[in-house]
């Protein structure tokens, strides 16, 4: 038998993600028979209570739902009550199996006592089968703690059990930044600071912060997406190609690329609040920013002199994550007096809300004059989400098989800390910006001349 064991499993991210994420590897017949469900919370459940809370978390949840699908999962899920102190982990030792995987579902303040309560009852060890431990984000709340967490966890776990997950590298689209790149040999050769005048790369949600006002409060843009989503997006598109895809060597090209950023300081930031997030948070006094853009320089021989510009908010116009590149302007303008638009000639690739990639090219404008007139190419890459799985299926299904590839190794987590040190700790002045807008205006005084964001 293999345990998929999941912490906090009375939790919003159980209920929401990965009980869906649960039944759609079901449905789809990718979890081996031997899989059993064990969740476990301090919650005095019994196991029906917890089939119930499941059952209810899918009918809410997970659209479509078969019936018969659901019942199958519920058939292998059970619970265990515990709280966290050395009886509970040896209750807990007694009843999972000798392989197990354990996936740190509740708040990080509890990552430590988890993860070393589960190592003293003997719960890493792999002597009869193996043993990973899933970390959700944030992994840290900046360097200090996040270095202090890696080295309590690593008392008792090898740095090869644990799966740190951001569940962006589980999206189709994202997995597609590294095809795209250098599956494309007529596009690699312009992939460097040569071709390309400016990279943006763009998270933006329409949704605030849905009731997450407690943990938000504490985390703001920089935490809850800068420091991984966004730093996963930039290394994917900046990095070196690895010599084959393994989990190392992806994780050696990405941490490359972070090592190569130029410090930081506070001309590089903008920070921006949502009107209204205030009281949705219930803090009349917060500071933190629901928004924030950054201009950063990777000084390697790639990129050098080639600005990338991250932003991310929330209740902004629209739900976008793109990464668009701008290539350079030809080097002379043979079409005198053209109508070409100094904010054209991007490659993107759109990533959510609709998987795609955008071709910007100049045809000739119909008439007697040569002019020319940007076209843009589009090319869908994702299938319209019917046969993939979600983010958080594929991650716990590439973490049953123990493949790595998708999970993040310490050093990228360090680094990214490492680069938003100097602006994670300034105060800095927090802009205003209203519900539905392309957040604050203040962002684009981040860009070079002749540099603008691209409409969301
Ligand atoms: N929710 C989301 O959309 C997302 C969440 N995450 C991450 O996922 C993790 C879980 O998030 P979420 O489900 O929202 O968290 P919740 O606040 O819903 O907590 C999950 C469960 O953890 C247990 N718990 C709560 N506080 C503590 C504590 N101090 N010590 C031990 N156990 C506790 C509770 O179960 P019980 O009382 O039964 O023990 C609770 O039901 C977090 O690390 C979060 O950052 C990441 C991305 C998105
Ligand atoms: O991790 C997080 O991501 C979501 C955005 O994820 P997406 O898959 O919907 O793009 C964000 O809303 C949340 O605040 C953050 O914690």
């Amino acid at each position: 038998m293999i345990d998929l064991v999941i912490f906090g499993a009375t939790g919003d991210l159980a209920a929401r993600k990965l009980f869906p994420a649960l039944y759609e590897l079901e449905a789809a017949r990718y979890l081996p028979s031997e899989v059993r469900i064990l969740g476990v919370g301090r919650k005095p459940w019994s196991n029906e209570e917890f089939i119930q809370h499941l059952r209810q978390s899918l009918q809410e949840f997970q659209e479509p739902l078969d019936g018969e699908v659901a019942e199958r999962l519920l058939g292998r899920a059970a619970y265990h009550s515990m709280e966290y102190t050395p009886e509970g982990f040896r209750s807990l030792a007694e009843a999972s199996a000798d392989s197990s995987l354990f996936y740190l579902s509740l708040p990080p303040d509890a990552f430590p006592t988890i993860g070393v309560g589960l190592g003293q009852a003997g719960l890493s060890e792999q002597t009869r089968g193996f043993r990973r431990l899933i970390v959700e984000k944030p992994f840290g709340e900046d360097l200090q703690s996040a270095l202090s967490l890696q080295k309590t966890l690593t008392q008792y776990w090898d740095e090869s059990q644990i799966l740190r997950i951001d569940h962006f590298l589980g999206k189709e689209a994202v997995q597609n930044i590294l095809v795209f790149r250098f599956a494309n040999s007529w596009l690699e050769p312009l992939w460097n600071a040569r071709y390309i005048a400016q990279v943006q790369i763009t998270a933006a949600e329409s949704i605030g912060i849905e009731g997450r006002g407690a943990f938000y409060d504490k985390v703001g843009a920089l935490r809850d997406m800068m420091q991984n989503h966004m730093m996963q997006l930039l290394t994917l598109s900046a990095l070196e190609p690895p010599p084959r895809f393994e989990a190392d060597l992806l994780s050696n090209e990405k941490v490359k690329a972070l090592r190569s950023a130029r410090p930081l300081s506070p001309e590089d930031i903008v920070r921006g609040q949502y009107q209204g997030y205030r009281e949705e948070a219930g803090n009349p006094q917060s500071h933190t920013e629901t928004f924030a853009a950054l201009r950063l320089y990777l000084d390697n021989w790639r990129w050098k002199g080639v600005p990338f510009y991250l932003r991310t908010g929330k209740a902004l116009s629209r739900k976008n994550t793109t990464i668009a590149l701008q290539f350079r302007d030809p080097p002379t303008q043979l079409f005198a007096d053209s109508s070409i638009d100094p904010g054209s000639g991007w490659v993107e690739l759109e990533l959510q809300p609709k998987e795609a990639m955008h071709l910007e090219v100049q045809v000739k404008t119909p008439g007697l004059q040569f002019a020319s007139r940007p076209v843009t190419l589009t090319t869908p890459t994702g299938n319209g989400n019917r046969l993939e799985l979600s983010a958080y299926a594929t991650l716990m299904l590439d973490a049953l098989k123990g493949e790595r590839s998708l999970f993040i190794r310490f050093d990228e987590v360090e680094y990214a800390w490492r680069l938003l040190e100097p602006v994670l700790h300034t105060p800095c002045p927090t802009e205003t910006y209203s519900v539905g807008s392309e957040g604050p205006g203040g962002q684009h005084y981040l860009m070079e001349p002749h540099h603008r964001w691209r409409p969301l």
